[in-house]
This record gives C-alpha cells, structure tokens and sequence, in this order.
C-alpha cells in the first residue's frame, strides 16, 4: 500500500473508527476488512476507503451498489445511523467530496475501481455512472438487465386469432369485480415475447393464471412448434412442449406443482378437447432452482449455465420476489435463447436475503400498467379486453411484457382489509382493521412478556386454533398405537403425513432474531412451555417432535436452506430419529444425526416464512423500532395468513413505526435494462 504521508494520520483515525463501530456493532467486520483489502491494492484516498466500507455494508443489507448522490446527500438516512455516529465517521476521514459529481470524480481516479467505459483491469470495484459496484454485482446486474431487455423486446409471432379463440375458452366469464380481466390480459401479453411477469397479491390468481397460460401454450405451439409446416393443428399434439416449474424454495415448489395440478385438473373437466392430464403427467414434479440449474458442493458455479442451457421450451418460475440477484443471472444465462421465461410473485413482499430486490425492480411499473399503445391493440385482438385510459403510457418494453392481478379470491376479508392497509402505508386503516374485526380473523395482543404469550403457542386462539398441542398429541397417539413400528392402519406414513399437516397449519413468526421477542428467545421460551405441559421430553439436541428448519445447504442429505421437518421416530430402527419433510403428496426423511445445520422451529424469522402459508399465523414483533421491521416485511408476515392471524406487539406503537419504514434497495438495474 502506498499512502501520502499528509494522509496516513488521516487513514489511522478513520481506522480507529471503523473499528469502534465495528466493536458498537454499527458495521459489520467484513466491511472493514474489506476496506483495508481495497487498500493494499494501490494508493488509497480515506474517501475511498470510506466509501468501500459503506459499499460493504450495504452489500450486506442488501443492497446491490452504493448510489453516490444518496453517499453524498444523506449518507446517516442509507445507513440508519445517528446523527453522531455518521459524524465521527466523517470526521475521521477527513474532508469528503461535496457532491455525487466530485465523488465520482474521485473514485474515477482511483486504481481498484473500473469506471465501465474505460479500459478493464479486472479492478474489484466498479463505477457506472452514479453508482458503485463490487465487481460480482454490477455483472449480475448486467447480465439480468441485457437478458430482460433482450427477452422482453423481442415480438415473437403470434396468431391472434387462434389465440383469442382459445382464451375465449379458458377464460369464459368476465370478472365479477367489472373492469378489465387482467388474468387474461396476464395469458395474451406472456404469449408475446420470452418474458411473462405475472404480479399480485396472495390469491389474485397467478396460479390459475399460469396453468391456462400453460394450456394456451400447449393449444397454440403443436402446430408451430411440432408440425410440418401447413400441417392441421392438433390438440394434444404438443406433447414436446418441455416445460418446468421452480421456485426457489421446496417448499415453495411443492405449493406451486399442486396448484398447477389441481388448477389443470379442473380445467381438464371443462376443456376436454385438450390433453390437459397428459400435459401435468408430463410436466414432472417443481424443483427448486437450486436442483433444476444444477448446484454442485463448494462452488457458486452450476453444471447449467450458457455453455450448457437447460433443456426446456417454457419456465415458470413461483414466489419471484425471492429470487436473488445472483441467482436470477445464473438462471437468466442457463435458459436457452427460445425458452419462454415465466415469473410469478408478489411484488410488495420482502426481497430475498440476499442482495437485490429483483422482482420489485421488475415490476415498478406493474401498478400503473405502462402499456403502448402497440401493446393494447395486440391485447385488444387477442383477448378481447380494452385497457383503460389510466394504464397507457409507453413505459419501455418491460413494462409491456408484465401484468399486474389486482382481485384477491380468497384474501378478502379482514386479512386481506389488513394486508392492503398495510401495503398502502396507513397505520390507521391497519389499526382499524385489527380492531374492528368481530369475526375472529384477525386478533391484536400486547402481551408484556413473551411468557403472556406463550399458551397461544400451545393451544392457539379460541375460534381460530392453531396452536403446537395438536401435532403434539398426534405424535403421542401415533406411540400408543405402535405406528412407529408401521403397525397402524394406513401405515407410518400416512400417519406422518398427518401430524406433519398438523404441525404446519400454524406458525410462530418473528420479525428478528435475537431478543425475548425474536426467533431464539421465543424459541427457548415455547420448548420450556410445552415441556412444562408434558407434550415433549427433551433429551439433549434432538428429540421427538421438534421441529427443525435447514440453515445450510447439505447436498449429502438433500436438504436446503429454508427446508422445515420434524423429528419423529424411525419405524426401522427403535430408539433413533428421523427428520421428516413434507414434499406435496410425499414425505422425504433423513436420520436426525446426519443433520448438521439446522434450528428449532416453533418461531421463524419472516423472511424464512416466505413461500409458505399457514392456516393460522402468529406475528411476534419486537419492542424496539428499527430499519429491518418495515412494511414490507409486516406485509410479508399478514399474508402468510391462510384463514387466522394474531399479531403480537409489546409495544403498539411499534406497528406504527414499521408500517412507515419501507424498505429500499439500491440498485442499477432498471437503468441498465433502459440502457442508459
Ligand atoms: N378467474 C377466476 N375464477 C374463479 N376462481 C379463481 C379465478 N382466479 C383465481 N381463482 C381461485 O382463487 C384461488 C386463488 O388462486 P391462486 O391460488 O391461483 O392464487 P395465487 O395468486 O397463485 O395465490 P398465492 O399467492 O397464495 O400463491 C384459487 O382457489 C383459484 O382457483
């Protein structure tokens, strides 16, 4: 490293600094680590070092790049700080550009940052215009923007009149709501290119969407797809049609192969001049994109990738809004040029874990529609249905492949009244809501302590269950009746199947993890409680009945981040445990002690909730406001809510705080994908 001697007192104050922060728990030790790496790589300015810790930071928030306008207008708000905190970083690092153009102006100079449109050096950092980057990053982002753009803006041919003829068919009632249907409009737009972006809140209908979408894809592609050219078209004849589901959780993927199942199953009855049956059998089973790209152990690298694509024609992709930066390019550049690419989510709920919110990026413009006037006529001809006025304006070839579902089928009521409110920033239609409910859907608490709390964790709320006692007894019936040993009528499995249906129609849901009222604490306290009523007996780590959530990987096992089981025992040999998870209409278990990462279950963290939805869900949030618990992620845990939901709040006016917090991830990527 070679430091000016008039900066090096600069550069061990800023140190200091970084390191205090780090000791407050105000920055995490990788970005200050970071930050010293940049600066063994050339001659470093404390700005830039500054700037590298930030960026650091940031990454692990979440956030794809650091913007220099918000670096250099309101660095305190980006990070969440104090206004001291912020000062005494700044302070130590000496005097600071003024402005987004003069920090650029520096890091332009700076010898680890490419700016792109220089000469590559395979520096670490990259500047895009007003944005900052960690190499990997700005690629990823790259590579999803040129692929969206490449997807969306291509028209691929479309026989509107074959194509009108067949939605007339799958969709034969107008909406009840009036309006425009949207589910239909959905089907026609995502025929229209290799990209379809199907939007909505829980039970607007993606799934039923989808699966005609999928029976419109296999009326209309036999005959271009299969037959000689002029041949007749023939129903069914799209046999080949190679489609694949995925999502990116099992879970999520298992959810997503029964409604597409079921949704064909009924169409079936309704359609039976397709081959619908012999489309879903051939279909096979949803995977999860870690299995379908082809994960390997210690790499980041899949065995699929653009050298070697997937073999498929259609791709449906469920709970997008889960999908990660890194991984949506990975998934971007394994899918072969012709494939269309379907992706179905929930724009509003929390971005992934890790950095970038792609799908909300996608859909900025699914709201207000943004569709040309182009793209009416072709929706106008191919499905009969008029956009109205206020959703014309030509907002770019993404916003005319994505569609937003605006009418919830099942997510009416106070859930739902709730979810909106929520959704729509307005604490006090939220609180309205929570009160006003003399139905039972909804039930708000303020417990003092976690311990007030905790017989809803046993036996649920009165009028709307729930509760751990019931798979609890199930365990202990299935004992006394020797299933165990496969000797109960309808065998072992079927009894599993049972108590894991039990056990997974009610959730605990922290929004943090740490605290009395986060996912360790209330963990603890519900073990204590249950063992207290004699529904479990622990013995060390793992015992009968404890649920266990995967936090790792194990490609040994099979098992993956997110997957949930439970710890039941082992029919073939007496006295040891197996993990149990359910799989749709199968059940997959691995031996308890083969499992190395994994946690207890009866309270989850929100985000780890996504992809699943509970008959009766509890949410737990802390007593302390903070940038994490922000609407999007209160939103999140509502619509896990399948028939019930409790909210728990030490504090009431926490709810407040957090349904004005939103959560906002920087990124570059519809600027890329306009290609400025
Ligand atoms: N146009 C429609 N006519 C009749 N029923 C519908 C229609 N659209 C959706 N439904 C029904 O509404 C329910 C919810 O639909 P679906 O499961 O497809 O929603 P979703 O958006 O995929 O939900 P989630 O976000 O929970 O996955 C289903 O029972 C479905 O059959």
């Amino acid at each position: 490293m070679s430091i000016h001697p008039a900066q090096a007192a600069n550069h061990a104050a800023l140190l200091a600094q970084i390191d205090a922060l780090t000791e407050a728990g105000q920055l995490r030790r990788l970005s200050g680590a970071f930050a010293r790496f940049i600066a063994t790589l050339g001659n470093s300015s404390p700005p830039l070092m500054l700037a590298c810790v930030l960026l650091s930071e940031l990454e692990g928030r979440g956030h794809s790049c650091l913007l220099l306008s918000e670096l250099a207008s309101d660095p305190r708000g980006m990070l969440g700080w104090t206004e001291e905190e912020w000062r005494a970083l700044k302070a130590s690092a000496g005097p600071l550009p003024k402005n987004a153009s003069a920090w650029r102006a520096l890091l332009y100079t700076s010898e680890q940052v490419w700016p792109v449109a220089d000469l590559d050096f395979g520096q670490p950092l990259v500047l895009d215009q007003d944005r900052l980057y960690l190499r990997r990053y700005w690629r990823d982002e790259s590579t999803v923007a040129r692929a969206v753009r490449a997807r969306a803006g291509e028209a691929r041919p479309v026989d509107v009149g074959r194509v009108r003829h067949w939605l007339d068919i799958l969709f034969p009632h107008a909406p009840r709501e009036g309006g425009p249907d949207w589910q239909k409009i959905a089907c026609a737009v995502a025929l229209r290119a290799n990209l379809g972006i199907i939007t909505g809140g829980p039970g607007t209908g993606k799934t039923y969407t989808v699966a005609r979408l999928l029976a419109l894809l296999f009326a209309t592609a036999g005959g271009k797809r299969e037959l000689a050219p002029g041949a007749e078209f023939e129903a069914g004849a799209a046999g080949g049609l190679r489609i694949a589901l995925a999502a990116p959780t099992g879970k999520a993927a298992a959810r997503l192969k029964q409604s597409i199942d079921h949704a064909l199953e009924e169409l079936a009855e309704k359609v039976p001049e397709l081959d619908l049956p012999g489309l879903a059998a051939r279909m096979g089973a949803a995977r999860t994109l870690h299995s379908l790209l082809g994960a390997r152990p210690d790499t980041r690298q899949f065995v699929h990738n653009k050298g070697n694509p997937l073999d498929v024609d259609v791709l449906i992709v469920d709970e997008a809004s889960m999908v990660h930066l890194e991984m949506m390019a990975s998934l971007l550049d394994a899918l072969p040029d012709h494939a269309r690419l379907i992706l179905l989510g929930d724009k509003d709920q929390l971005a992934s874990v890790e950095a970038g919110a792609v799908l909300g990026d996608l859909c900025q413009d699914a709201q207000s529609g943004g569709y040309s006037a182009s793209t009416a006529a072709y929706i106008l001809a191919a499905s009969g249905q008029a956009i109205p006025e206020g959703f014309l304006r030509d907002a770019g070839p993404l916003a005319q492949q994505t569609v937003m579902l605006r009418q919830s089928r099942r997510f009416g009521g106070p859930i739902g009244q709730l979810a909106l409110a929520v959704n729509a920033g307005d604490a006090a239609a939220a609180r309205a809501a929570l009160g006003g409910d003399s139905g039972g859907q909804l039930a708000w608490i303020s417990p003092a302590q976690p311990s007030d709390a905790l017989q809803l964790a046993l036996a649920g709320r009165e009028g709307a269950g729930g509760g751990y006692e019931r798979y609890l007894r199930l365990i202990r019936a299935g004992h006394d009746a020797g299933t165990h040993e496969g000797g109960h009528e309808g065998g072992h499995e079927q009894w599993v199947m049972r108590v894991l249906a039990a056990f997974e129609s009610f959730r605990i849901l922290c929004a943090v993890r740490v605290g009395e009222w986060g996912v360790a604490g209330l963990n603890e306290a519900i073990e204590q409680r249950l063992e207290a009523a004699g529904l479990l007996r622990r013995r060390g780590e793992w015992y009968e009945g404890r649920p266990v959530m995967v936090t790792r990987n194990d490609y040994g096992t099979g098992v993956f981040n997110g997957d949930i089981g439970l710890t039941l025992p082992d029919p073939a040999r007496p006295g040891s445990l197996r993990v149990y998870f359910s799989e749709g209409q199968a059940v997959r278990s691995v031996l308890a002690t083969r499992l190395r990462q994994v946690e207890t279950a009866f309270a989850m963290t929100v985000h780890k909730s996504q992809g699943s939805e509970f008959s009766h869900t509890v949410m737990a949030l802390p007593k302390e406001s903070s940038a994490v618990l922000a609407r999007e992620l209160v939103y999140t845990g509502i619509t896990r809510a399948k028939h019930h939901f409790t909210l728990l709040t030490p504090v009431a006016d926490v709810l407040d705080d957090a349904i004005a917090e939103r959560t906002q991830r920087a990124s570059g990527l519809r600027t890329l994908i306009a290609g400025n």
